[in-house]
């Protein structure tokens, strides 16, 4: 499928967002380790939620989460010490995702889990066990989201769960986030020094918990603004001090002349005109909004120097190959640096006429280059529907705000 777009003159628009994926994915499974009495409220209708909320109460002997990284990571942890044996699986891409930090760190607490097929990578074959030992070491380099499936099953262990993270750590903010939610459900986590987390043998306790909107899926509306001549958007559900840290991106935009005033509801974004000569941004804890970023800034002229991009690779796609073959179809020449690095100074070659965004089974290609529109008439998004991931609603939300999408087959 193919989706030609045409914007509005001016963008008017206020938006429900989705429910954030990893606010749900985090409360379905505390949820489900804790007997919770109180379902999550507003949890996300995203295919990375779905195939959760399908693993958790489907008791199937396979469990295909398709291409949710979180439930993949998370789920590894969770069968770990849930009784019953069970594989988990999920797309091509998932299966080329590493995976092994966390299985050894699960097999030096007693889990028991095989390969099924390349060793270190899904589909897993796990057989719930009673964990034993309570202290482990792992890189807090690769994925942030291994730290945090260990640390959601550190309340269930007998004597509790001490982490050590070695090597830079990556995406703190979603470690954080887990601390968090388990700290609102009753657990006793926290970091005890700058790269080590312990946590309690104390069960969660049931609250009623309701998930903010997703700051991630926000980005791409700031960027709507900051690409329009014109932009009145107003975005529902975010709140003031969340606990999500992607909302970060908020404060980014306003050096890109997006200022962002809350209300009891959630945020309206302004325009005031001013943009940097140039923007140096560290996206080591917000690894989630480096498309955003670096569409915004080559479509605003604005030379980049983007750095902490190294888990891009690993991702949905490799997002930093990604970017550089999409953004050279708009004429663009961005360069890489040492697979973490992205820049871009000025450089530009020919635009395709007519160029096909492809979108590479990933959610962020789809939503980071459907703004682009705005200044680069023409463009076309293969594979649109890869939005389910995280944000099933983005094209029906693009209608409402005035652009037109048009299917050509
Ligand atoms: O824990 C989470 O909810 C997430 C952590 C991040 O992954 P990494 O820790 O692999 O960077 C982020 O990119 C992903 O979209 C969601
Ligand atoms: C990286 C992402 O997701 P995950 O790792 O959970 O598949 C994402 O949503 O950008």
């Amino acid at each position: 499928m193919l989706y030609k777009l045409i914007p509005p003159s001016v963008v008017t628009a206020t938006i429900q967002l989705p429910a954030s994926k990893s606010i749900s994915n985090r409360a379905l499974i505390i949820n489900a380790l804790g007997k919770g009495i109180y379902p999550p409220e507003n949890l996300s209708d995203c295919d990375d939620t779905q195939v959760m909320i399908k693993a958790l109460t489907e008791g199937k002997e396979t469990i295909d989460i398709m291409a949710a990284g979180t439930a993949m990571r998370f789920l590894t942890a969770y069968l770990s010490v849930t009784p019953g044996e069970r594989t988990i699986t999920g797309t091509a891409r998932m299966q080329q995702r590493p995976i092994q930090i966390l299985v050894n760190a699960l097999r030096e607490l007693g889990a028991e889990i095989e390969y099924t097929r390349n060793e270190g990578y899904p589909p897993l074959r796990i057989k719930g066990a009673e964990l034993k030992g309570n202290e482990i070491t792992l890189k807090g380099n690769v994925s942030s989201q291994y730290i945090s499936a260990l640390l959601m099953i550190g309340p269930a262990l007998k004597d509790g769960l001490t982490l050590h993270l070695s090597g830079e750590i990556i995406s703190r903010p979603y470690i954080n986030l887990t601390l968090q939610l388990m700290q609102d459900f009753g657990a006793k986590a926290a970091w005890t020094s700058p790269n080590s987390i312990s946590v309690a043998p104390q069960p969660y306790q049931s609250i009623p918990f309701k998930i903010e909107s997703d700051w991630s899926a926000a980005s791409y509306w700031y960027q709507i603004a900051a690409l329009s001549p014109k932009a009145e958007i107003e975005l529902l559900g975010l709140f003031h001090n969340s606990y999500q840290g992607d909302s970060r991106g908020a404060e980014v935009f306003s050096r890109l002349g997006i200022t962002t005033e809350f209300t009891s509801q959630g945020v309206k974004l302004k325009k005031t005109g001013k943009a940097p000569e140039r923007l140096e941004e560290d996206f080591v804890d917000i690894p989630d909004l480096a498309q955003t970023f670096v569409v915004t800034c080559a479509l605003l002229n604005i030379p980049f120097r983007f750095t902490g991009l190294q888990s891009l690779k690993i991702k949905e796609t490799d997002r930093i190959a990604a970017l550089r073959a999409e953004l050279k179809k708009l004429g663009y020449v961005i360069e890489e640096e040492n697979d973490s690095i992205l820049m871009w100074n000025g450089e530009r070659c020919e635009p395709e006429e007519t160029p096909v965004i492809e979108t590479y089974e990933d959610h962020r290609m789809a939503m980071a280059f459907a703004p682009a529109i705005i200044r680069h008439p023409n463009l076309l998004i293969a594979d649109p529907q890869v939005v389910t991931k995280s944000y099933p609603g983005y094209w029906e939300d693009l209608k409402q705000a005035g652009f037109q999408v048009i299917n050509e087959g």
